[in-house]
This record gives structure tokens, sequence and C-alpha cells, in this order.
């Protein structure tokens, strides 16, 4: 569809842009990125032809663009320019109208259905449709540049040419339009070629990126292959890191700021604790980084309290998570600061433990309630309810933790657990046999990220040692101690 080679060229005599080459097929979407001034709108203009090229060639549709008339030319490529100069004032419909320009024929050029119902749709597209009569200067920069976009879609061209379309957008509208270009793609097959500047919004839209470097390209590929630490990092000469998207398979990449802020080097410890009957938290002041399977912010994240809360064998709510909620703000908890589980164990029988090794501490809180214990090897075998029994877990760690790290943490606390539970006894009731946990158990793992750096935390690592004694150790003495409550049978 569009085929660059070889291509060359800039303002003056000494290139801008040099040796590029690069194709794009129908109805794909090429995002082009890069730091300021590495050529972008340069290598824009050129394809464009509105700036000279010295070298190379541009084909459109399997010709050299230069054969192309002018108006021959903008019925194959609509343009968006970075910077939109207009000198008349206009209405934004006749502004958008402009975009028809390629398809007037004739000396006294007539306005055809064909134009109207293009003209609206792509102010319906863009969502300006209620600003058609009004001056184009009286709109914000954002609203102006949904007009623009407007028109070069009115033009109903084949091939998009688009220079930073979501500049000025606030994010909703950055939204809205990439829809509405990913929309043209996939309804109309229409080839597209931007400039981005957010790195994540263009892998998010972009089938393929293209990522240039003084001129040249750097690398062109999927975004998973372009939207690497290394590269990111050494072409724009910034500290990032890449991380997967929530949703999609799409890398995204967020800045690692260099100026950390002057704080204190920070260690937790067990008189951070608080034992409750109503429950169990653990309180600090800089936020640990977090990975949980709490009922209130489960998953990933940095927390600065952990309640591990008491509720009665028989509760029962319809929107368990927003009961939560309501139970730790009317204690004072933030919310967004909060990890919250529950138990129906008497809080007061939590073993907290503190275990020391060479390069730190750990910190290990326990509560068990067994009465429901499940052979999880068995577990297909039988129907079971839940209910509410379980054993609550965290680590808490003083080091800094990869997340390779707090998986292990979590691999090696749960087979400690495991076989706390085989040293009780403790046998799942309907079968009879060793128990290796309850339905509905729940762990934490949580780091200061300060000190230590603790690449793993398998069973035979520094860290693994402790968290597979302490996990081991408090779980066997909370257990105990739950028997004890209840007169297990011996
Ligand atoms: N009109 C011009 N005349 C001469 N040189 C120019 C002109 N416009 C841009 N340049 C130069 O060309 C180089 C590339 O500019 P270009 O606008 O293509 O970069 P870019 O990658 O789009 O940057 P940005 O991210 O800042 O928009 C820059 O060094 C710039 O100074």
């Amino acid at each position: 569809m569009l085929k660059v080679d070889n291509l060359s060229g800039g303002y003056g005599k000494e290139p801008i842009v040099k040796n590029i080459s690069f194709s794009v097929e129908k109805g794909e979407v090429l995002g082009i990125l890069g730091p300021n001034g590495s050529g972008k709108s340069t290598l824009l203009k050129i394809i464009s032809g509105i700036l000279p090229k010295l070298e190379g060639t541009v084909e459109i549709d399997g010709k050299d663009s230069a054969v192309y008339s002018q108006k021959q030319f903008a019925r194959k490529v609509a343009v968006l320019p970075q910077l939109h100069a207009h000198a008349f004032s206009h209405s934004v419909k006749d502004t958008v109208a402009l975009g028809r320009y390629p398809h007037q024929s004739g000396l006294f050029s007539s306005w055809s259905n064909e134009d109207e119902r293009a003209v609206n749709e792509a102010l319906a597209y863009t969502g300006v449709t209620r600003y058609s009569d009004t001056p184009i200067e009286l709109l914000s920069g954002g609203e102006q540049q949904r007009v623009f976009v407007a028109q070069a879609l009115a033009q109903e061209a084949p091939i998009l040419l688009l220079d930073e379309p979501t500049n000025h957008l606030d994010i909703a509208h950055q939204q809205q339009l990439l829809d509405t270009i990913r929309k043209q793609k996939n309804e109309k097959g229409v080839t597209v070629v931007s400039v981005f500047h957010d790195i994540n919004l263009a892998s998010l839209y972009c089938d393929r990126l293209l990522l240039m470097e003084n001129g040249r390209i750097a690398t062109i590929g999927d975004p998973k292959d372009v939207i690497q630490e290394t590269t990111i990092g050494t072409v724009y000469n910034a500290r990032v890191k890449t991380q997967p998207h929530p949703e999609l398979p799409k890398p995204q990449m967020t800045l690692l700021p260099d100026t950390k802020e002057e704080e204190k080097p920070f260690t937790v410890n067990k008189q951070q604790f608080t034992v409750s009957a109503d429950h169990v938290s653990f309180k600090v002041d800089q936020p640990l980084k977090t990975i949980s399977s709490a009922v209130t912010n489960p998953g990933m994240g940095w927390y600065r309290a952990f309640v591990n809360r008491h509720v009665d064998a028989n509760y029962n709510a319809d929107d368990v998570k927003a009961e939560m909620a309501d139970y730790l703000g009317k204690r004072g908890y933030h919310l967004t600061d909060t990890v919250g589980m529950m138990t129906a164990v008497t809080t007061e029988h939590a073993e907290i433990g503190e275990y020391k090794g060479e390069f730190g501490s750990v910190l290990i809180m326990v509560t068990a309630g067994v009465g429901n214990a499940v052979d999880v090897s068995e577990s297909l075998t039988r129907d079971r309810e839940q209910r509410i029994g379980t054993i609550n877990t965290w680590v808490i760690v003083n080091g800094h933790l990869p997340d390779e790290a707090f998986i292990q943490a979590m691999i090696t606390a749960t087979e400690a657990k495991t076989k706390a539970l085989q040293t009780e006894d403790i046998k799942d009731p309907l079968t009879g046999t060793i128990a290796t946990g309850t339905s509905t158990d729940s762990l934490l793992i949580a780091a200061t990220q300060e000190g230590e750096h603790l690449p793993y935390a398998g069973p035979i690592t520094p860290l693994g040692k402790l968290i597979g004694h302490g996990v081991y150790d408090s779980t066997v003495r909370a257990v105990q101690a739950y028997k004890k409550a209840k007169v297990w049978p011996s």
C-alpha cells in the first residue's frame, strides 16, 4: 500500500532523515516514535510531498508518488499536519468540508450528497457535530485538533498520515479518536501511519512501531519487540521499565524517576503489629510493595496498612468487598492504603513472629482456622460448601525483592503451611487424608523494597529459608492455639 525505499531528505542540502526503508500493508496501523528532533515530522512531510526528497522513493499503491497529480495524491493520502495554520476564519463544518476538495471536479464544482455524508460522518466520528457552525478560532486547542482530524477523515483517502493526532486531547478524547482511527482500519481497511509522543498509546493502538533516532530507523516491529527497556532507555536517554497492560497483550512503559525523595532508610518490626479481639493490624509510615489474595485491595500494589479482621463464622454479606470497605473506613483506615482480609478465628490467637537472618529479617503473622481443612489432591472427588475457616498468612520482608521473588515467596510460604498441617495431623474431614490447606486461605507477601537486594525466595535461599522456617513455625503454633481453643480431640 505504502512503500518507502531508501528515503533521505529534509529542509536543506543536509538530509535530516536518512536511508529510511519500510512498507505498510493495507489496513495496517504503523506508529512512528522517537525523541524530539529525531525526524518523525520531517519523514511524514517527505512522504506526503510537503518537503522534497533528496534520495529514495515513496510508492503508493505500487506507483511512484511523483506520478500522481496533487489532487490524485490527495484522493489516496490524507494528511494531518502537526501544526495547523488557519489564516481564514471558517466555521467548523466549512473547515471539515475543505477535506472534500480532491473529490470536487470541473470548474464549477458542485457539492454532492456524497460530500455532505462524508463531512457529517467525520464530524460525528470526532464528536464535533455540535460545533458545526462555530468559527474554528473560538474552539479550544483540543476541539480544534478534533476538527482537523475530521477534515482528514472527510477526505476518505485509503491512507492516513497523522502527526500527533492526540495532541492537546484529554484522555477520553484520546481514546475516542484512536478508537475511531482503529475503526477506519477495521471497517474500511484504511492504512494509517501516525507519529506518537505517547509510547503507551502507540503500543495500544498500533500494529507495528517504527522507532527513530537521529533521522534513522533505530528499530521497527511488533510493539512488544520495540518497547523494550534497553531500546527505549537508550534511544530516549531515560530510565524506564516495561510492564504488561492489565487487559491486552501490549507492553506499557513507565518512567523511573532519577530523583528519589530524600527519605531515611527504614525497616519494619514486630512492634508495628496490633492485636485486638476485633482484628490484627500492621501499620507503617512508608508503603510496602505487596502481593496478596485479600478481600480489600488484592493483587499487587503499595500499601501502608494490613488488616486481618475477625468475623462471625456465620458472616454473610451480599457485597463482601463493600461491607469490608465500610468496616475499614469506620475504623479510620484509608482504603487506598489498606489490604484487608477476614477470618473466623479469634484474632487474639494470631501468631506473630520475627525471624532474623544475615540479610535482615522477616515478620510472619498467621491465623489458622482448620475446621474446613481440605486435601487439595482429593478436592475434585468431593462437593464442598464454601465456609469461613481459613488460614491467613502474612510474610513481611525487610529487603528489596524483584517480582519473581514475590512469587517464589508465595510458593515457599504455601509449602511451609502445608508441612505445618502435616505435622499437626490436620485431616480433611471428608476424606480422612492429611489436609494441605483450607478452602479459603489467603496469603500476603510484602517487602520494604529497602536495604539488601534479595533476588530469590526459594527454599534454599537466605530469604526462603527464613520464610519456610517462619511460616512453618508460626502456622504450627497458630494451629495449636486453634486446637486448644476448640478443645480439639486428641
Ligand atoms: N523548518 C525547518 N527548517 C530547518 N530545520 C528544521 C525545520 N523543522 C525542523 N527542523 C529540524 O529537523 C530536525 C527534525 O525535526 P522534526 O520536526 O522532524 O523532529 P520530530 O522527531 O518530529 O520532533 P518532535 O518530537 O519535537 O516533534 C530537528 O533537528 C529540527 O531542528
